[in-house]
């Protein structure tokens, strides 16, 4: 490995031997049945290679059972690959079980000792350490507990706050994290970006805000095998739209393509994923004079590619049945967040400033909004029909709540509070003469 590299998987391939009865182990071992084999075998991991530079912070994404934490434990050494190889140049740290590496009846404090003395630190030298783990972790008296008395989430901040006090060369973070509170995982995440640049990062997470936060590329895994290798924002682009083909039952083009091939799987899924998805009748409220039947949206003429960015246009097609005509017809959206707090949102009669007619039957409504620059985050999009003229009394035809999900990322510029606002002026005036 040359000196810019930190870690080289080449071919790592993990095979389990799934038996349909524990006896049929025995019955192969002792080779009852000739050379028959009584096992399946299931590849957790196939052929996966990649090579990490140092510094450089690699998301892994995949959905459930798609091998990542199988990639982790190899790497991290408590998992033995049926075949290839992990060469690994520094100290690792890793958060990948819960728990792991701590004794459930030592307290706190000495488990700390306990794993900084695994990673080869004498205790004086912990001891200098002590005091800015503790403050990271912020458990407060429960530092001098028992840990098998700690909750997920107060395990999860110990372990974090150890781990990255350990001076790691690499650190390995397996969803660990998502236990801990939204302040701490921000914590965490800022603290990975900005205090630890030098250090090879690899996360897994199902939280894609975390991954266009943190991650300088992206490694998407399918039935253990690797599907892309690219850019961080392409590599969530690839995965939702992957995940959505098939949530959707169609068949994306089964290929293995790296990074620039990609755009060929896009064209084929976005011609595939036009179709419009049906909205569950029972969820909608109102008077359902008129109902929205289906809808699908798309982001600057193009299908919902997992996220969007601020000054992406937003387009939501519907179709919607009405029982009679409607002359008077007002449209509107809400955006809320994951917290159904309502952030943003607007109606034909305060933005367009005019009334829409409606015919009997089906109609198709397409509305469309400019993304604003807000805070990273899941957003959720509530459709709403009205029959009046005025913008806060009118009767209320139809309601359909949060039915699409919209991940806002913001990798080039950071958002402070909900959003920002900018600040027009600043002059410095030296009081001291
Ligand atoms: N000990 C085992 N015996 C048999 N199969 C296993 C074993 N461990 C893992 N697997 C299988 O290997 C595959 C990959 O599992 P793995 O835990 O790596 O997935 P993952 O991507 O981390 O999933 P998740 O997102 O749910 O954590 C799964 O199909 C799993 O059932």
């Amino acid at each position: 490995m040359n000196t810019e590299t930190a870690i080289r998987v080449t071919d790592l391939t993990k095979m389990y031997k799934l038996y349909k009865k524990p006896s049929d182990r025995l019955k192969e071992a002792l080779n009852l049945f000739s050379n028959k084999e009584l096992h399946e075998e299931k590849y957790a991991l196939k052929n996966f290679s990649m090579e990490l530079k140092r510094g450089e912070t690699v998301a892994i994404i995949g959905k459930n059972g798609s091998g990542k934490s199988t990639l982790l434990k190899m790497i991290a050494g408590v998992l033995t690959p049926t075949l290839g190889e992990v060469e690994i140049k520094g100290r690792i740290t890793s958060l990948i079980e819960l728990g792991a590496g701590f004794n459930p009846e030592y307290t706190g404090i000495e488990n700390i000792y306990f794993n900084g003395s695994l990673f080869g630190f004498e205790d004086k030298v912990i001891e200098k350490k002590l005091q800015t783990i503790l403050e990271f972790a912020d458990i407060g008296e429960y530092i001098y507990q028992p840990v098998k008395t700690y909750s997920s989430g107060m395990f999860a901040r110990l372990a974090f706050a150890l781990m990255i006090n350990l001076e790691p060369d690499i650190l390995i973070v397996d969803e660990a994290l998502s236990v801990g509170d939204i302040f701490f995982q921000q914590k965490c995440n800022t603290f990975m970006k900005n205090e630890m640049k030098d250090v090879t990062k690899i996360v897994v997470t199902h939280d894609m805000t975390s991954v266009a936060n943190l991650a300088d590329r992206c490694i998407v895994i399918s039935e253990g095998e690797k599907v892309f290798d690219g850019s961080t924002l392409e590599g969530i682009e690839y995965y939702v739209k992957r995940m959505h083909s098939e949530s959707f039952s169609v068949k994306a083009k089964e290929s293995n393509l790296i990074s620039n091939e990609v755009s060929n799987l896009y064209d084929n899924i976005i011609e595939d994923n036009e179709s419009f998805v049906d909205i569950d009748q029972a969820a909608l409220g109102g008077a359902l004079e008129a109902s929205i039947k289906s809808f699908k949206v798309e982001v600057n003429n193009l299908p919902y590619r997992g996220f969007v960015l601020a000054g992406d246009n937003v387009e939501i097609s519907y179709q919607v049945t009405s029982q009679k005509k409607m002359s008077e017809t007002i449209f509107g959206y809400i955006i809320s967040d994951k917290f159904g707090n309502q952030i943003f949102g607007e109606n034909t009669i305060t933005s367009l400033k005019r009334n829409f007619s409606f015919e009997e039957g089906d109609n198709l409504v397409k509305l469309s909004f400019q993304w604003p620059e807000i805070k990273e985050g899941y957003y959720f999009l509530t459709l709403g029909i009205g029959e009046g003229n005025h913008e806060l009394q009118h009767t209320i035809q139809c309601w359909a709540h949060n039915i699409f999900e919209l991940s806002c990322v913001s990798p080039h510029k950071t958002i402070h509070c909900l959003f920002n606002n900018n600040i027009d002026q600043l002059n410095i005036t030296n009081l001291r003469r």
